[in-house]
């Protein structure tokens, strides 16, 4: 009988995949705890949470209701940064604490972000397309009506630390750069090269729009049909963060229309796409399947992150990265002092 009860959706569990290292076990071993997976969905999952210890939160929302059910949970824990799969006000409610991974995945994500920025500006899965459809002569004059790379202007749409991790990158590609955050300073865009702008300006004015808002209602359709219309006509829509942040009808229309160019879509509002979604069938939009985190050294990192977390919660310490810190206040967790890694001016 382990001693405490880590539940998870089933089919989401973070053992490394083919047989690896079982990060999960190395966390959670010494101190006596589980994973026990239940059927992902909310009845079944709901009877199983009642006696958990913890959830690890992955493939299913976290409702009110299941946290409603909870008798003895002591935290949620998210594989990911976006906290959008669990309902946080609910959790903070109960007094539940409520973790993710903000800072392990970043430059994993700029490369994907970068990546769908240059594809969809040098028309990659059209020229692909022509090459293997016998259409190798249209390749050229397809490019022949874009601008060249250089001194082309990327817009950023909230300013966190992976648009800032793009903007590193964008910089030796001689892109000129501007972003619209109210909540970041604006000496840290300067920083990056980047000039703080209204989001008018970001819209009207840049050649690439990088959205970043991050999963949150209010930021819920922050992009509608008259942001598109705002755009350039040969502007390049990237979004890396969350699919809800888009009217995806207004894109569509936008896409369909010529108010913009091309879209390069990590994310989407509902995934995976129902079949009839008009995107997966249009040239101008290049597609991938929320998979802008993924790679070897992210998985492993994910794992040991999420067993680090419910370690430290059920052995009665305070998280690491928490999304809704005022409850800990009120919790029997003990605060723990980090290490500093500062080692003085001259280290
Ligand atoms: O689970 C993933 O790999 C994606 C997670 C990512 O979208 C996030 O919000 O952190």
């Amino acid at each position: 009988m382990p001693k405490y009860r880590v539940l998870t959706p089933k089919g989401a569990s973070f053992t490394v995949a083919g047989g690896g290292y079982d990060y999960e076990k190395e966390a959670l071993d010494p101190i006596g705890a589980e994973i026990i997976e239940a059927p992902a969905n909310e009845a079944e999952f709901i009877a199983a949470a009642k006696t958990a210890d913890a959830i690890y939160a992955k493939g299913m929302p976290i409702t009110k209701a299941v946290i409603d059910a909870l008798e003895n949970c002591k935290v949620i824990t998210l594989g990911s940064v976006g906290v959008d799969s669990v309902d946080v006000k609910a959790a903070t409610a109960r007094g539940i604490p409520v973790t993710n991974i903000p800072d392990t995945f970043i430059e994993e994500v700029a490369d994907h972000a970068m990546m769908l920025l240059l594809a969809g500006f040098r028309r990659l899965v059209e020229q692909d397309k022509m090459v293997r459809t016998g259409r190798w002569s249209e390749g050229r004059p397809a490019l022949l009506k874009i601008p060249r790379l250089m001194g082309q202007t990327l817009g950023f749409i909230s300013f966190g630390r992976v648009a800032r991790a793009v903007a590193k990158r964008a910089a030796p590609f001689g892109l000129r750069m501007m972003a619209y955050d109210p909540f970041i300073q604006e000496t840290l865009m300067y920083d990056h090269g980047v000039m703080p702008a209204t989001l008018t300006e970001v819209l009207s004015q840049s050649d690439f729009v990088s959205m970043h808002a991050p999963a949150r209602p209010e930021v819920h359709h922050m992009l509608t049909e008259k942001h598109f219309r705002q755009m350039k006509k040969s502007a390049v829509f990237i979004n890396t963060g969350r699919g809800a942040t888009v009217d995806e009808e207004s894109l569509i229309k936008a896409l369909q229309e010529g108010w913009i160019a091309h879209a390069a879509l990590d994310v989407l509002e509902k995934e995976p796409p129902s079949h009839n979604n008009p995107m997966l069938s249009m040239e101008n939009v290049t597609l991938t399947a929320h998979v802008a985190s993924a790679s070897a050294r992210f998985d492993e990192a994910r794992k040991r992150r999420v067993g680090y977390e419910l370690s430290l919660v059920l052995q009665g310490m305070w998280p690491v990265s928490c999304v809704n810190p005022s409850v800990l206040q009120n919790t029997a967790l003990r605060r723990w002092q980090p290490v500093s890694m500062d080692r003085g001016p001259n280290s």
